[in-house]
């Protein structure tokens, strides 16, 4: 803890707690934790914070819930303090709030009465992410993933990774497929048990497995990535398991595997549904006994790391064909989470099109702020097979081949232009619900008249999009004025 002593800079915090004592206890906390901020500024009405918050700047907010009147309250504090780091506190702390606050801007919850020891876990975490040539009050830039091929093993330290402790805030998405998997996170994290992720490839399996690390008690220690498709396979086990000097040809030294190195921590097994039957063997032993043995050594070990494994295929296949355990599938599917496809979850497109938007934009000194209508309705529309991954990497080519103000539709690679401009499948879908539901008795046989059709059509882009008119808009490729226009002739025509 105070990691930072001798090289800190001045950190400002604020506390404010309608009860004089709470944030005089608190204010105790911060000072013990580091001589940085050693004179937190203490408030017990709203006002006069929120006015400080407007004109001075702030590192650290402690915000008690309760004194701001709620969650809701909390937006307007964040909006004054963008580069804060807010801790939210409660005396009616629950998994909904804090997944509230933290929507509404909090990076951290704590339930009162808390420790003083998890206040100041907490305030010092948040500190050692300060280095002395960093200003003080900037968030660390998202670390950029290489390209593929990804690393077989990626070990993050806490220290050396500063955006993880805000794991769930880099999961974009307000969806509610995304809300519910917000949701199940919170409160999957404290558990020990192991979580099974599924969802096709680049939903963001490894980015949620990396959430309930950072949300966990176990976020001080590594979240030890190992890739089971990427490791051949007469290496697997060293990798997991390590090995002792002589094991093998080429062992000169004695070596931790991935489970010694998430000890404390979690060992998250991606792709594990590409594991060698023999090596699950060996992993339903270790899940049993908590032990193992490095390769070529006679002695156990025993260490205590949380599992969470993820894949993209159908587990329950691979067992009826034989290629997975069923032991070791129950053994692992204790908390299931799914992630949708990006296609069934249509609301968070632009979202996350913005964010990779901006991230490259200044990392590649690009001049874009948004896209313009076209792309965008073509970025809304497209089926994008590749989920979120594919969506990241469009941008990412986007932004390095041009610069503009905005994204037209021209600068989107062929292959999503030439997809959208074949009917997308919703239309389409709509086309044949149309065929298959029209009403036989009409006096003209068959033909239903325009307006009909064109409600049906109408109707069902909506259903598509759960009601939401300009992405049905989009979806049509007419302005949302015009659905408003219809819907209004329509209801005439009823009367
Ligand atoms: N909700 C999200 N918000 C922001 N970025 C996301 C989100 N989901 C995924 N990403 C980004 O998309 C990329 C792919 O995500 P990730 O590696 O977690 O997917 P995956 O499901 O584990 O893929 P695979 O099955 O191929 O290993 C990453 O760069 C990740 O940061």
């Amino acid at each position: 803890m105070g990691t930072n002593e001798g090289q800190a800079l001045p950190v400002i915090v604020r506390v404010l707690d309608a009860s004089a004592s709470e944030a005089a206890r608190t204010s105790a906390v911060c000072a013990k934790v580091s001589s940085a901020c050693s004179d937190p500024i203490l408030y017990t009405d709203p006002a006069s914070c929120l006015q400080d918050l407007a004109d001075k700047s702030t590192h650290i907010l402690i915000i008690d819930l309760e004194t701001i009147g709620g969650e809701d309250g909390l937006e307007a504090y964040a909006v004054r303090c963008p580069k804060a780091v807010i801790i939210a506190v409660s005396a009616m702390g629950s998994v909904s709030r804090a997944v509230n606050a933290m929507r509404a801007g909090a990076h951290d919850f704590l339930t009162k009465p808390f420790s003083l020891d998890a206040l100041a876990a907490k305030i010092s975490f948040q500190l050692d992410q300060r280095k002395p040539s960093q200003p003080v009050a900037e968030p660390a830039p998202e670390p950029v993933r290489p390209p593929v091929p990804q690393p077989v093993v990626t070990v993050i330290d806490a220290a050396s990774e500063p955006s993880t402790a805000l794991g769930l805030e880099r999961m974009i998405g307000s969806s509610r497929q995304m809300r519910d998997i917000h949701d199940q996170i919170m409160r999957m994290a404290p558990s020990q048990a192991p979580v099974f992720i599924t969802g096709e490839s680049g939903t963001g399996k490894e980015l949620c497995a990396n959430a309930i690390h950072d949300l966990s008690a176990r976020q001080p220690n590594r979240f030890v990535t190992l890739n089971c498709a990427a490791i051949p396979r007469d290496l697997i086990e060293s990798e997991i398991f390590g090995y002792v000097r002589g094991a093998f040809t080429g062992a000169a030294d004695n070596r931790a595997g991935a489970a010694e190195q998430a000890d404390g921590g979690t060992l998250f097994l991606d792709e594990i549904g590409e594991m060698d039957l023999m090596l699950q063997s060996k992993l339903l032993r270790f899940l049993q006994t908590g032990t193992f043995q490095r390769l070529g050594d006679t002695q156990s070990r025993k260490v205590d790391a949380r599992i969470i494994c993820a894949t993209n295929r159908d587990p329950l296949a691979d067992i009826t064909a034989g290629r997975f355990r069923e032991d070791l599938y129950y053994r692992l599917h204790v908390l299931p989470i799914h992630l949708p496809p990006l296609r069934e979850r249509r609301e968070d497109i632009l979202p996350l099109a913005q964010k990779f938007l901006t991230r490259f934009t200044a990392e590649e000194r690009r001049n874009f702020h948004g896209f313009d209508a076209d792309a965008e309705a073509v970025i809304m529309t497209y089926a994008w097979p590749g989920n979120v991954r594919q969506l990241e990497n469009t941008i990412r080519q986007i932004v390095v081949m041009n610069d503009g103000a905005a994204v037209t539709f021209d600068m989107l690679p062929m292959i999503i232009r030439d997809q959208s401009a074949r009917s997308p499948a919703v239309i389409d879908l709509s086309r044949e619900r149309l065929r298959a539901n029209v009403a036989p008795s009409r006096p003209f046989g068959s033909i239903e008249p325009l307006w009909a059709q064109e409600r049906r059509i109408i109707e069902d882009a909506l259903d598509a999009f759960d009601g939401n008119i300009a992405m049905a808009a989009a979806a049509l490729e007419i302005s949302p004025s015009t659905i408003y226009r219809k819907r209004q002739s329509w209801t005439a025509r009823s009367l």
